[in-house]
């Protein structure tokens, strides 16, 4: 089996940490992963992974402390991570954090880690996330709240959905039962707040019904993620980015996987940003990224 990619994230923030405490406590797992990331960072790892540095070799990160350099090396990360993928050399890859304002500086020109690497590898990608307690489908992701209503075509929601059911059979659930969040408040109230559920959402519920029998229609996003607590649903598809997350990381943040779903190649996450408050001081948690490299590791069937 190919390794895993581990790439650093933005090296001001906890990725190099988490991934170092990763290593540390996986020394039989070396021959299984490649380290991508700045010289003396990859020179501090324990374990005898092997290592590709990016950036100038006398860089150093100050931890808290994003800087341009540091952004470009996670960005060239990210393209080795990608090639490698391409190439065949990597089954997957496990991203570290990456600020999108500090990538958007240095000419950086997607949203975000995913959208690179549906550019990079072609894909209809969804943004997923897998957590103890929740799963979780976004139809819309990294737009601004003024252009989601837009933005939720039939296509979109219903590549949630599909992907929703994908997430939950993954774990062996053979009729997921998918909860479909509305997009206004009490999904409409009968059209009363809102029309988007009666003209668009429900109508295309109705319609995969025939074929996923477990969508719900459009449930009001206030009480279904309790709903999905007390195991009313098997997934839930948010239709917007808060909407998700807000619930998912509140309930589930220390364990849950962010997966990038609909690309040809595994790419896995920890949920968690950059943390550059924290970056530096030992206290980040590196369960996040461990879910996510147990994750992949079984998506890219190495176990
Ligand atoms: N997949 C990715 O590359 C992601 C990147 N980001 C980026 O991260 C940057 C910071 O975003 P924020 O919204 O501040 O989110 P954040 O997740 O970096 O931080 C939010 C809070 O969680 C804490 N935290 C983060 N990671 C932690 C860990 N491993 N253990 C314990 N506590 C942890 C932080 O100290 C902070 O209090 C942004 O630039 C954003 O673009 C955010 C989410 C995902
Ligand atoms: N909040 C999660 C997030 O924005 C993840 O983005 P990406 O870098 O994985 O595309």
């Amino acid at each position: 089996m190919k390794p895993l990619a581990f790439t650093c994230g933005d090296p001001a923030g906890v990725g190099p940490e988490i991934i170092a405490a990763w290593l540390a406590g996986h020394p039989e797992d070396s021959a299984n992963v490649v380290v991508i990331g700045p010289a003396d960072w990859l020179d501090s790892l324990p374990g005898s992974a092997r290592r590709i540095m990016v950036g100038a070799p006398a860089y150093r990160a100050g931890p808290g402390e994003p800087d341009d350099e540091g952004a470009e090396l996670a960005w060239a990360a990210m393209q080795l991570a990608a090639e490698g993928c391409a190439a065949g050399q990597f089954s997957g890859v496990v991203t570290g954090p990456v600020s999108k304002a500090r990538l958007a500086a240095v000419g950086y020109p997607h949203p975000g880690q995913t959208e690179f690497f549906a550019e990079a590898w072609g894909g209809d990608p969804v943004m997923a996330f897998r957590g103890d307690h929740l799963r979780l489908t976004l139809a819309t992701w990294h737009i601004p709240l003024r252009e989601v209503s837009a933005a939720l075509s039939p296509a979109v929601i219903e590549r949630a959905v599909r992907a929703a059911e994908q997430l939950a059979r993954a774990d062996g659930i053979a009729q997921p039962r998918i909860a479909v969040c509305g997009l206004n408040p009490h999904a409409g109230e009968g059209g009363v707040l809102g029309r988007e559920e009666i003209e668009l959402i429900d109508p295309l519920l109705d319609h995969l019904r025939g074929e996923i029998p477990g969508v719900s229609h459009t449930l009001p996003a206030d009480t279904v993620f309790g709903r999905a607590l007390k195991g009313d649903f098997d997934a839930v598809v948010a239709l917007y980015h808060d909407q998700g997350l807000g619930p998912l990381k509140t309930i589930d943040f220390d364990n849950a996987v962010n997966v990038t779903l609909g690309l040809p190649h595994v790419r896995t996450s920890p949920d968690h940003g950059t943390g550059f408050d924290i970056a530096g001081q030992g206290t980040a948690s590196a369960t996040s990224f461990a879910r996510a490299v147990e994750l992949a590791r079984r998506l890219a069937g190495h176990q």
